[in-house]
């Protein structure tokens, strides 16, 4: 199973105003989460909305492999899978490099058959991204936890509820902690707890497969372990971070445009900050319209922990920043080397400065000129579609594998608002 195209690169001719309506498909990262929850029961697991993404299609392979019966519809974007013959329990290092959300298996293995191995999960590269909060979790969860070479072993004849401090509040973390407590004996206490949407929606899950949990989406999380979890049905909420990106580049190109299938509260952090920045953006119910209105002003932003700004559209915003009258500063506050993407965006003619890796100053407005450049992550590849977009003359991003990690049909889709864009 594969993700359509092959191509390695897209070129991008800036100059066109985006008008038009978008659907935005499930969130990658509910839909990775709420896949490897299927291995907490025997029962069979149904979920709809489901991306189309080398990372679910990876999760397929992971849950296939451990010895679930799986079935992807890509056209309907439904995945069934049972976890009832579960045969192994170590997920293998040439699918763990490939995305962080690998490591979400680790909690429901532990959690139902007392075993789990895994490498170091790999990802986008952003800095240290340890899994310290969950193997401490695990510990004091009663799970003996070995450092091999090839990565982390860990047992548990049965995991008891523990009071889990987390020292930060890790967004994988708290799933897969929160994931090993629904099988737990006795009540979990997570402090600290991460509180980003996705978190909410496995909560919902989980709370439907018979889990006992309150407080999911506030840092104080309380789970009562049961014994047995019975099979879901639920569909993908929408993804805040496609929608992020298309509402931006609606802003930068002057452009107007109607996102469908968006949560209004999971968006707000963006809102607030196109609206500082001079943009449009106007409701109703799940859609949003968002409309450039030529002059953007310098802003600010904080990509931090939900509800602050989110630091899966830092980069994208960047490139608003450079269009924008004005000084404009970026703080990235979750990863410590998440601005390298700034020397790509130079190429392009951005006047950016980087400081001790976690601040950008932005001064435009700058008219961009095409030029070869390479996505290092998803977001960073985004944000160079973006970019490609307002530029003068032919950009070629390259390197596109990493887009094809977190976009489905990003070019079709810009392509259906007017954008001049293909594979190359
Ligand atoms: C698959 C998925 O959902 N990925 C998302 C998830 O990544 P991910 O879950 O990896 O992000 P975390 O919240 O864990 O990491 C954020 C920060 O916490 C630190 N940290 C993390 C774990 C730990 O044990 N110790 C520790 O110190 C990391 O070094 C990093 O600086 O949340 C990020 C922040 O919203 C998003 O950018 C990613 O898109
Ligand atoms: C950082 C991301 O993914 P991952 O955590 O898998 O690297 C992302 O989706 O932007």
């Amino acid at each position: 199973m594969q993700v359509a195209t092959e191509a390695k690169t897209i070129r991008v001719r800036g100059g066109t105003r985006l008008y038009g309506r978008v659907a935005i498909g499930g969130a990658k990262n509910a839909a990775l989460p709420a896949m490897a929850a299927a291995l907490l029961t025997d029962e069979e697991c149904l979920l709809d909305n489901v991306p189309v993404l080398e990372d679910t299609l990876v999760m397929v392979e992971l849950l296939r492999w451990l010895g679930a019966d799986v079935e992807f519809d890509q056209e309907n974007r439904r995945v069934r899978i049972c976890a009832a013959n579960i045969n192994r329990f170590d997920a293998p290092p040439e699918l763990v490099e490939r995305m962080r959300a690998s490591f979400l298996v680790s909690g429901p293995l532990l959690s139902r058959f007392g075993e789990a191995s895994s490498s170091p999960p790999g990802g986008c590269r952003l800095g240290t991204r340890p899994v310290d909060v969950d193997l401490r979790g695990f510990r004091r969860m009663g799970a003996e936890v070995t450092h091999t070479d090839g990565g982390y072993v860990m047992r548990a004849r049965r995991l008891y509820g523990a009071e889990l401090y987390m020292d930060y509040p890790s967004h994988t973390g708290t799933e897969n902690l929160l994931m090993a407590a629904t099988l737990a004996r006795g009540t979990t206490t997570i402090v600290n707890a991460s509180s980003e949407p996705e978190i909410s929606f496995l909560g919902s899950i989980l709370r439907d497969m018979g889990a006992r949990i309150t407080g999911v989406g506030t840092p104080h999380i309380r789970v009562h372990g049961v014994d047995r979890l019975r099979g879901y049905r639920a569909a993908i909420l929408p993804d805040r971070i496609e929608a992020g990106t298309f509402a931006i580049a609606a802003a930068i190109t002057d452009g107007e445009v109607i996102l469908d299938n968006v949560s209004e509260p999971d968006m707000l952090p963006l809102t607030y900050k196109l609206r500082e920045a001079g943009a449009e953006v106007w409701w109703n119910q799940t859609s949003m319209l968002v409309r450039g209105r030529g002059e953007l002003h310098s802003t600010e932003i904080q990509a931090l922990p939900f509800p602050g700004f989110p630091t899966d559209l830092q980069a994208a915003f960047a490139v608003l920043m450079t269009q924008a009258k004005g000084q404009s500063r970026i703080f990235e506050r979750v990863f410590n080397d998440r601005l390298r993407y700034a020397a790509e965006l130079a190429k392009l003619g951005a006047d950016i400065t980087v400081i001790d890796k976690q601040q950008a100053i932005i001064n435009g407005p700058t008219r961009l000129r095409g030029a070869d450049v390479e996505a290092l992550d998803i977001r960073s590849g985004a944000c160079l579609v973006l970019a490609g977009l307002v530029a003068e003359g032919e950009t070629r991003i390259g390197q596109i594998q990493h887009l094809r990690r977190g976009y489905e049909d990003i070019v079709e889709k810009f392509a259906s608002l007017g954008a001049e864009i293909s594979y190359l």
